[in-house]
């Protein structure tokens, strides 16, 4: 009796199954300032990846590199060596799909409303007409709870208020990645919880990725879907933790407190950086 043999399963080939770039990286990224003293070397060799909607913290001590990293992400200075890959492009320069949050509170323009300062740059950059600007403009404002400043000048808020329109401002123009640079390092700490809180409510609902540079190991641990802890200057990678599992609840509770003072240890505990 002949068995006739069942046709062989067939398989996609495996190039075929796309895989889906990551929404940012770095690999091994050095970054150097030249100054009249000679090359300062800022940033040695770090690898980074940040999936889409994740929320990936720098952390380290001041000098460390956290603000030089943010800024060749953003594209304001080149890598010396390595490279940088939004959704797997390479970054040569800014873009509107990067964009930065400051710690300053001055990043506002003075001369225009809170309205005009979200809506402005969305003409300008992703060339939308004046009443769709607008309408992104106070649905964005809204979403940060400056519905009642929205025709108010920057100089007329406080410090939470202008922190609150500059992450409209970036949000509006639905960037890839967002970039934040101590955003609420200068608040009252009370503003400050305020703002972290809103923040991750706003992460949760719109799925947004986040790069996040803080020196706060408690902010890290809140924010961060992972943590990137960086060594003193020159910043390397001294390691790596997954925190997406915390949130507000979870701030003061036994297992917070124990990774708050495991970081601080990796990060402060000489023999780490031997
Ligand atoms: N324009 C520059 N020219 C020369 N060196 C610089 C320049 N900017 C930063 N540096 C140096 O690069 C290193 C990293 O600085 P950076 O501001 O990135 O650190 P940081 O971790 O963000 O610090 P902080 O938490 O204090 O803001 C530091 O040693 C700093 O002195």
């Amino acid at each position: 009796m002949s068995v006739s043999a069942s046709p062989a399963p067939t398989f996609a080939p495996a190039a075929a199954a796309a895989t889906v770039p990551p929404a940012l990286e770095a690999r091994r990224l050095t970054l150097d300032y030249t100054t009249d003293a000679g090359t300062v070397r800022a940033v040695d060799s770090v690898d980074l990846t940040v999936a889409e909607g994740e929320r990936l913290v720098l952390l380290g001590p001041s000098g460390c590199g956290k603000s030089t990293i943010l800024k060749a992400l953003a594209g304001f200075i080149p890598a010396t060596s390595g490279s940088i890959l939004v959704r797997g492009k390479p970054v040569t320069g800014p873009g509107p799909d990067r964009l930065v949050v400051f710690q300053e509170f001055d990043q506002l323009l003075p001369w225009k409303t809170v309205r005009d300062n979200v809506a402005f740059p969305l003409r300008v950059a992703r060339k939308v007409s004046r009443a769709e600007a607008n309408a992104r403009a106070e649905a964005a404002l809204a979403r940060v709870g400056l519905t009642r400043a929205l025709d108010a000048f920057p100089h007329a808020l406080s410090g939470g208020m202008k922190q609150r329109a500059a992450i409209a401002r970036a949000l509006a123009a639905d960037p890839d990645v967002l970039l934040m640079d101590e955003p609420f390092a200068a608040l009252d700490a009370l503003t400050r919880r305020q703002l972290q809180e809103d923040l991750l409510a706003l992460a949760e609902e719109l799925k947004f990725t986040l790069v996040f540079v803080t020196h706060a190991i408690d902010e890290a641990v809140l924010i961060g879907t992972s943590l990137h802890l960086l060594s003193p200057h020159p910043g390397r990678t001294l390691a790596t933790r997954d925190t997406a599992h915390f949130g507000l609840a979870d701030v003061g509770s036994p297992a917070f407190e124990s990774l708050t003072r495991e970081v601080h240890g990796l990060l402060f505990d000489k023999a780490a950086h031997v």
